[in-house]
């Protein structure tokens, strides 16, 4: 066994840190605090962090082939260009459903941009029911939806081959599979891969890893949990010194690191004071597993 390491690599208090994503170019970590309504990237080498704030919240955060980033901010779709801060918005979702916003969101092998809606909370986890739905942003800027009835639309990813879609609506309490059609961007045939146990509590961000394994914060559960999808056994449990960890990622030399995002919303003073990194930015090494590059918005 390799031995892991743990550490807050930011402590940048976050509400609701995610989206946590590597940009190798610039050996930075991106990612969100939703209810503040920014967009972050660390540095990696120089520790220092860049902010950009919108006006609504902000739910992901992606890379873009052409250059700069593309963001879901309230129920947009949007691009932002980092050196001038601004949003150019290039679709729009759930223009019906007043109290809705994006969640998480993720591109797919082919540079399309998966997120999912939901309703806003009232307080973590509560919140009026299955409004939420699934759509992807295609190249063109077109938005296909696959589907509604979501509680809050959270982790995905897809498998190695692109073939498998994962996702994760945390109220189910599982991890989905569908079929994937990297060509078209169709879903089908969705299945249970995993169940969560108790103490896992809800799954929340996701990522995929050089060995097709999944990983999934577990908010509230304080931890990441590794799922082979093939089996649907979990196959490690690594501990986090927060509760609500909400998103993970690979990133660093080779992808060799993990970086984790968690929250401080929802937490009590008594809580706070045991719970000092809440809200930080973790890191965590010697998983002795490495992850793949984010794909990047191709429109
Ligand atoms: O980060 C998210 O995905 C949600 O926006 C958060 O509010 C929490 O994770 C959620 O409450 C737990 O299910
Ligand atoms: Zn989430």
């Amino acid at each position: 066994m390799s031995s892991i390491k743990i550490e807050c690599v930011l402590r940048e208090n976050c509400r609701c840190g995610e989206s946590p994503v590597w940009e190798e170019a610039s050996n930075s970590l991106l990612f969100v605090d939703i209810p503040a309504k920014k967009v972050c990237r660390w540095d990696s080498l120089s520790k220092q962090v860049q902010r950009v704030a919108v006006d609504a919240p902000v739910s992901s955060v992606a890379l873009r082939q052409l250059g700069g980033y593309v963001a879901t901010i309230g129920t947009k779709f949007c691009a932002l260009n980092w050196e001038d801060q601004s949003v150019f918005v290039l679709a729009m979702v759930d223009k019906d459903k007043t109290n809705n916003r994006f969640n998480d969101g993720k591109v797919d092998p082919a540079g399309r941009y998966f997120a999912g809606t939901m309703a806003e909370e009232i307080a973590p986890a509560v919140l009026e029911r299955h409004q939420g739905s699934l759509y992807s942003l295609f190249p063109d800027h077109n938005v296909k939806k696959y589907f509604d009835q979501v509680d809050i639309s959270n982790g995905l990813d897809w498998s190695l081959d692109h073939k498998i879609f994962y996702y994760i609506d945390s109220l189910s309490y599982s991890v989905d599979a569908f079929d994937y059609d990297l060509q078209t961007g169709q879903i089908a045939n969705r299945r249970i891969v995993y169940k969560m146990e108790k103490d896992e509590q809800i799954p929340d961000g996701m990522c995929i890893d050089a060995e097709g394994k999944l990983w999934v914060a577990c908010y509230n559960g304080g931890r990441v949990i590794r799922l082979d999808p093939e089996t649907g056994k979990r196959l490690q449990t690594v501990k986090l010194p927060v509760d609500k960890t909400t998103s993970c990622c690979f990133g660093g030399k080779d992808y060799s690191e993990m970086y984790v995002t968690c929250a401080r919303d929802g937490m009590d003073a008594e809580g706070l004071l045991r719970q000092p990194d809440a809200g930080g930015i973790f890191k965590i090494t010697g998983l002795g597993v490495k992850g793949i590059a984010p794909y990047s918005y191709a429109g």
